[in-house]
């Protein structure tokens, strides 16, 4: 089998600097050149080298295809591959796991590769792709995909290597199954959570795709190998509270096992991988079987420059970590014939000396058989479709499903769509709208020059009667084609203002049906805000565009008639009063939009506060009935674990008075036996005497 040495690769990524860090003053401290990062602490500077380190601006998709591509490829040759992105809470690891929907994270990036290997070669291989999705809070394990009660134990198995027994694993046919899976179980980990605080500080997860192949229409064997993709919870910031960097135990038992594989110091001695679920888990990815990964990822900033520091610690050891890494082939078959055999030989052992290990032996190797056999894709398909079904009265137990679960039903999505294409309408129209404006502002100034030049020209003395004509005819021109885009700029300003109103409508309508973004309040706040800035955005610039325009006409009247009295133009009182009226009006306009503006203020702020009332008061009802729903399961849970109690307990009477009976039949049966030998004996014996008589009666 085909084996590599690699070495852990460490990529810093330092996320931007965030606005509400700027505005409190926070400063960039951390400086990027090449592959190397400097930190500067308090006027000192520390510089650190890794495989790669990258700023802010970079685009997750940009990293995926540098960095973890080539991971991809060895998973599809049938090597184990674990990615991670390591650092404190609010560092960037979920942006750059999961990304936005303009910049994708690693995970849809990889998702879409994978689905794109498997496709084009469909006819030649065939893949079986399934998924789990793992947190580890304070050793707690939770099973995201389906978060049942049921125990979960990290085993390690001839087979699968580590892996945590009782975690469901789900089949993904096709991207966007596991595209959906991913999101439905991150979401589960966020919404799941109880103490927000200590879950941001301290949960890490991992998603695992399982991916086996084999070639189409051959009895070769495959290759089977599964790719980490992982969250790892690195120091916590002590701003947050009181989870201090010393107090993360699963993070100092990462620590421990990084030190042991990277430190040279520490090398060769015992790794601890057994003190914490999450090195457990990650066994294969420092020292082990796999291409191992790790994403560092830092604030720039300098309040968190002591996590900063930590973070780069660890990734310093973790990038002199070396694993073995080999192609995994998919031996099930040979797997279960091995285990029978060795079942058979210990079956015998224990029928002549029993002894306690051997029994205890025995029961494992009976269920690393049992976890073989549900290896086959048949099996693996089947218990799919068995979690599929389990997953949703789970979800509901922890009041999570709609949460978690495709909030918006069909009605919703048509909805969204009406709402969007008005939006798009509206869009082109805005755009359609600025640019009639320029045309417009730009016709008005060379109308102006058009008619400084003539007024020039007048008072030159030099304008020949000609050149007069032409010039008030092409001002004469101009002034019409002005009035008929103005017309144009006019009619798109209203359809501007009914797209507005019936998207209003719209809007309100879907708000009094409560249909849109059902159940998710947190998602459904971030889009309201977005639509609300647009809004904004669009609104302040139609009032300052009026504003503009209201002032330029000003200027524009005042300019004609200044040029008409340079050119001995005499106002009549009524002309002059006319054009005063109508300057005043003018004044008057622009008065009243500023006033608009700053009603509109006004009930902006207004809106604000209800909205944040109403968001508030959503969310403490809603997690009122997230506490009513956890409370009704744990009455059930009680329950049903009294009932299974009262059960096993009859059910131990029963297997107690079943030995005894099995104890007395056997002792019957050993005294059974006797008597039937006895009875035997006699009934030779008898038999004996009977020849001796027959003999003796011959003889007579
Ligand atoms: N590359 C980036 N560009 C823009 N914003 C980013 C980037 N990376 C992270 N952020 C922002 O930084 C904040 C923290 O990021 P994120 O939530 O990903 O951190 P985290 O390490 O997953 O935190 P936690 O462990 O607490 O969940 C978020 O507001 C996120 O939008």
């Amino acid at each position: 089998m085909p084996s590599e040495t690699t070495q852990v690769k460490v990529v810093v990524k330092a996320r931007p600097l965030l606005e509400v860090e700027e505005t409190k003053g926070g400063k960039n401290v951390v400086k990027i050149s090449g592959d190397k990062i400097s930190v500067d602490t308090g006027g000192k500077e520390q510089t650190f080298v890794y495989d790669g380190s990258f700023a802010g601006d970079v685009k997750a998709n940009q990293l995926y295809k540098d960095r973890c591509e080539p991971l991809l490829q060895k998973a599809l040759e049938g090597y184990n591959v674990s990615i991670m992105a390591f650092g404190a809470t609010g560092s960037g690891k979920s942006h750059l796991m999961s990304g936005t929907e303009d910049d994708p994270g690693i995970v849809p990036c990889l998702n879409h590769s994978l689905y794109k290997h498997v496709e084009e070669k469909a006819g030649k291989k065939e893949f079986f792709i399934t998924v789990t999705f793992v947190e580890i809070l304070d050793e707690q394990m939770t099973d995201l995909l389906n978060p049942h009660s049921n125990e979960m134990r990290v085993r390690q198995h001839p087979q699968l290597g580590i892996y945590v027994d009782g975690l469901s694993e789900l089949v993904a046919n096709d991207g966007e199954t596991l595209a959906k899976l991913y999101e439905q179980g991150s979401r589960a980990r966020k919404m799941g959570a109880t103490d927000v605080r200590a879950h941001r500080a301290r949960s890490h997860s991992i998603f695992t795709i399982h991916v086996d192949q084999k070639e189409s229409n051959s009895s070769k064997v495959g290759l089977k190998s599964t790719i980490q993709m992982v969250d790892l919870a690195g120091p916590s910031d002590p701003h947050y509270g009181s989870e201090g960097v010393d107090s993360n135990s699963s993070l100092q038992a990462v620590a421990r096992v990084i030190a042991a594989l990277g430190d040279s110091k520490k090398k060769g001695g015992h790794v601890p991988y057994r003190d914490s679920r999450i090195t457990r888990l990650l066994q294969e990815a420092f020292g082990g079987n796999a291409f191992s990964l790790m994403f560092a990822c830092i604030s720039p900033a300098d309040l968190f420059s002591q996590e900063t520091m930590v973070t780069l610690q660890y990734a310093t050891l973790a990038r002199n970590i070396k694993n073995e890494a080999r192609v995994n082939l998919d031996e099930t078959t040979h797997i279960i014939a091995d285990l029978r055999e060795e079942i058979a030989r210990l079956r015998d052992k224990l029928t002549t000396n029993s002894k306690k290990e051997d029994v205890m032996k025995m029961e494992d190797l009976i269920h690393d058989l049992q976890i073989a056999k549900r290896q086959t894709w048949e099996e693996k398909q089947r218990l799919s479709i068995q979690y599929e079904e389990e997953r949703k009265t789970n979800l509901a137990n922890k009041g999570i499903l709609e949460w978690v679960m495709d909030s918006m039903r069909k009605g919703d999505k048509e909805m969204q769509e009406k709402l969007l294409l008005l939006q798009k309408e509206k869009d082109q129209l805005m755009l359609q709208y600025k640019e009639k404006r320029k045309a417009v502002d730009g016709m008005k100034e060379d109308l102006q020059k058009k008619i400084a030049e003539y007024s020039k020209m007048a008072d030159s003395g030099k304008a020949t009667d000609a050149s007069t004509k032409a010039k008030v005819t092409a001002i004469h021109e101009l002034k019409e084609l002005l009035k008929s885009e103005s017309e144009r700029l006019k009619e798109i300003k209203q359809h501007l203002k009914e797209v507005t109103e019936k998207q209003r409508t719209e809007r309100e309508d879907a708000r009094s049906q409560n249909m849109m973004l059902r159940g998710n309040a947190e998602l459904r706040q971030a889009v309201e805000i977005e639509e609300r800035k647009k809004i904004e955005m669009e609104n302040a610039i139609m009032v300052e565009d009026e504003m503009e325009r209201v002032g330029r006409e000003v200027d524009f009247l005042r300019m004609e008639i200044q040029n008409k009295v340079e050119q001995g133009k005499q106002y009549s009182s009524e002309e002059g009063s006319k054009l005063e009226i109508e300057v005043a009006e003018l004044k008057a306009e622009r008065q009243v939009i500023a006033l608009q503006q700053q009603v509109l203020e006004q009930e902006k702020a207004r809106l604000q506060r209800t909205l944040d009332d109403a968001y508030k008061h959503h969310k403490e009802e809603t997690e009122i009935l997230q506490l009513q729903n956890f409370q009704t399961f744990r009455n059930y849970r009680e329950v049903f674990e009294q009932q299974k109690s009262a059960l096993e307990q009859r059910y131990r009477g029963l297997l107690e008075d079943a030995v005894q009976d099995a104890v007395f039949m056997s002792s019957r049966n050993a005294e059974m036996v006797e008597e039937n030998q006895s009875l035997r004996q006699e009934i030779a014996e008898l038999k004996d005497r009977l020849t001796v008589l027959e003999g003796q009666a011959a003889a007579n």
